[in-house]
């Protein structure tokens, strides 16, 4: 594994002393760190690699998988088809599946929140070519990975001041290409913590590319190990270059935690 080292240490070494932990909660985003980003959401798919090490990891011992996501839960489960055993967040933290069925309930302000949030993104999306609307069941994701600069700063700069001047309360967040906005403020940090309680994890793998899973890294302990993918600031203790190097490191992990 000869990857790069963001913050401290070895990550051979974490890696090591992770597999010996009691308990383990192996927390894995998805697009830009288990699947290469592309243009169409819909066609995202995991690396090979990585899907098998993830798979081999729900087989060892004491080891619980995750994923937790910024897409809706029925956008996770159709591109990251993952067994059963694997639990599950989407729209960062607001959606979670463990061994039940998901489900997510919003109070009637929220749902008025929701329409007026719809019409004011449809209509700041509108006016461009190749700025579309992503559903999701406590907001939207505005994309523009395929227009233009301008339109894209364009759009999201009208989807911004008509949403904080009319729907303050609304959490806006940047991700790759994507500008979000939901009902609900929850994280991926809160996420982590409530799959770490539910897991009685003793030390939690936490990997991620974007702006969005710093909020997970953030809540990382001494005994943890985070794992940014890809450039850009972060507060993750070892960073990555790609998606195949976050595969190598679950295989790593995956040999090391079998025995
Ligand atoms: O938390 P993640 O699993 O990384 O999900 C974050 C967002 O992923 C998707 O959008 C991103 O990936 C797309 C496919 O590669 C890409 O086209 C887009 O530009 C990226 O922002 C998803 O569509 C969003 O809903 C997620 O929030």
């Amino acid at each position: 594994m000869a990857d790069v080292q963001a913050n401290s240490g070895s990550l051979e070494g974490a890696i090591a002393a992770l597999a010996t932990t009691p308990r383990l909660l192996v927390a894995l985003d998805f697009d830009g760190t288990l699947a290469p980003l592309v243009d169409r959401p819909e066609e995202a798919r995991a690396l090979p690699a990585a899907r098998e090490a993830m798979l081999a990891l729900t087989r060892a011992p004491d080891t619980r998988v995750a994923l937790i996501s910024g897409r809706a839960m029925q956008s996770l489960m159709h591109v990251a088809e993952p067994p059963e055993a694997v639990w599950l967040s989407g729209s960062h933290g607001v959606e979670v599946r463990l061994d039940a069925a998901p489900g997510v309930s919003l109070s009637e302000a929220e749902q008025g929140d929701l329409s007026r949030l719809r019409e004011i993104l449809e209509a700041a999306a509108a006016p461009f070519d190749d700025i579309w609307i992503e559903v999701k069941p406590a907001g939207f994701a505005l994309h523009s990975r395929s227009a233009t600069p301008q339109d894209a700063e364009e759009a999201e700069r009208q989807a911004h001041e008509r949403v904080s001047t009319e729907l303050p309360a609304i959490t806006e967040r940047r991700g790759s290409n994507v500008l979000e906005f939901s009902v609900r403020s929850t994280t991926k940090g809160d996420a982590v913590r409530m799959l770490r309680e539910a897991a009685g994890a003793t030390a939690v793998l936490f990997a991620g590319d974007d702006v969005t899973d710093e909020d997970g890294f953030a809540v990382l302990g001494d005994a943890d190990v985070g794992i940014k993918c890809g450039p850009g600031a972060t507060a993750a203790k070892f960073r990555v270059e790609d998606p195949a190097a976050v595969a190598r490191v679950l295989s790593r992990l995956a040999e090391l935690r079998a025995h």
